[in-house]
């Protein structure tokens, strides 16, 4: 049996930084995640004349309600989306002129219902190159609030922005969503607000912000669920059993949910008040999912897929096609290159038995610099001899410790 520490959530350390940059007050975040998307984060915060203090356990921010600490900032926001925009959107609430890039990646992802909501709102934001991409500039002279309708259909996080953005306007906001991807990720938003003092209310689709700012807090991070996912699969997979302390029946994070796809394929799970065990029994049946609601364990899911006693549909997953890259390609790629058999629709993928099956061949992986297609088929790996990656290198951008992990943990099972 392996106990494995899994570090802190993306999302949660993502929306603890920008709650904490809006509270009035000191606020100390404990066990953020240390990870490049995370640290971008953060020093995109400090671009922005904010103070963060970091020590390796924890990270205290001194708030700011009225805005950025300068009038001129150049942000580059790496590879994160969280950052790409939840920053802009922090922004905005100052004044002053911020001025936002991010990486080749990032520059490819979409945030147009974003950016024309934050315009709605009367935000002067200036597209640099491609309308709804990075770079982009907002001329922020603060936000009165009032209704904007916005389709989230492609990305939550634009829902996420503006819901924190709400509290920081001067007559708070009212969102119509028309259309919402990866809704968990909306509750993470909404609990998280709440614990900064916040209560959104919600009548269906709109969401009614109220104004008067955020209070600071400490607050704890928890492990990062999507993360664990790679270290439950490898127990399904293999017939060893871990444990994951931090994440249990009060976790805020949908991704926890792919414990329960790995129990229809056989496994045993138990969900404890505070700890999650996954144990392999040698069984791996096929199934038919939909993970709109936690598509980012669809690539973890998709790896182990080719050893199930029958075929693994996933559905309802097109916005995987708009991550670090195309995520349907890149696994149905990688799949077939290791002697799988796959199809793909705009929204799906399907793996079929009666590939290579356990005779799959070792191969390079192709990263498409995405850490999720890596920490993947690490897990592939664990029953297919040969297996290398192009660019191992890019788990960094949520789990730069993620081989050593993953290997101290293979000589466990
Ligand atoms: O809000 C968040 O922290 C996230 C929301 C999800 O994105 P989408 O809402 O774009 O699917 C998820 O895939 C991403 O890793 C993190
Ligand atoms: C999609 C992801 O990240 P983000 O959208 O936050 O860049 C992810 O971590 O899988």
């Amino acid at each position: 049996m392996a106990v494995v520490q899994i570090p802190g959530s993306k999302s949660v350390t993502a929306r603890a930084l920008f709650l904490a940059a809006a509270a009035d007050g000191v606020t100390t975040l404990l066990r953020p995640l240390r990870s490049d998307d995370t640290e971008g984060f953060a020093e995109g915060l400090v671009r922005l004349g904010y103070r963060v203090g970091r020590t390796p356990d924890a990270w205290q921010v001194d708030g700011r309600p009225q805005g950025p600490a300068v009038t001129e900032a150049d942000v580059y926001c790496r590879d994160g989306a969280t950052t790409a925009r939840f920053l802009p959107t922090l922004a905005a609430a100052g004044h002053g002129t911020y001025r936002f890039d991010a990486s080749p990646q990032m520059r490819r992802r979409p945030l147009l219902p974003l950016t024309r909501a934050l315009r709605d709102l009367g935000v002067d934001l200036r597209h640099e190159e491609a309308e709804g991409h990075h770079p982009l500039t907002v001329v922020a002279a603060g936000v009165e609030g009032g209704e904007v309708t916005l389709d989230a259909g492609q990305s939550s996080q634009y829902l996420t922005a503006l819901l924190l953005l709400g509290p920081l306007t001067r007559a708070g906001l009212r969102i119509a969503v028309t259309d919402l991807v990866s809704a968990p990720y909306v509750e993470i938003t909404l609990a998280m607000m709440r614990e900064f003092g916040v209560e959104v209310r919600r009548d269906g689709n709109v969401f009614d912000v109220p104004p008067g700012g955020y209070r600071a807090t400490t607050y704890a991070i928890e492990p990062d669920a999507s993360t664990a996912g790679y270290f439950f699969a490898a127990a399904a997979l293999t017939g060893g059993e871990v444990t994951v302390p931090g994440l249990g029946t009060g976790a805020l994070q949908g991704d926890l949910g792919f414990v329960d796809v790995l129990r229809r394929m056989g496994a045993e799970v138990t969900v404890g008040a505070d700890a999650t065990t996954v144990r392999g029994t040698g069984r791996l049946n096929g199934l038919t999912v939909a993970m709109r609601d936690i598509s980012d364990t669809m690539p973890t899911l998709a790896a182990i897929a080719p050893f199930a006693s029958g075929p693994v549909r996933i559905e309802d997953v097109a916005n995987t096609r708009v991550k670090e890259c195309d995520r349907l390609e890149a696994c149905a790629q990688n799949l077939r290159r290791l002697g799988a058999t796959v199809e793909t629709g705009p929204d799906w993928i399907e793996i079929r038995p009666g590939g290579a099956a356990d005779g799959l061949v070792g191969a390079e992986i192709t990263s498409y610099g995405d850490h999720r297609i890596v920490m993947s088929f690490a897990v592939t790996g664990l029953r297919t001899p040969g297996i290398s990656f192009d660019d191992p290198g890019c788990v960094r951008k949520t789990f730069p410790g993620f081989h050593e992990e993953f290997g101290a943990l293979r000589a466990r099972l």
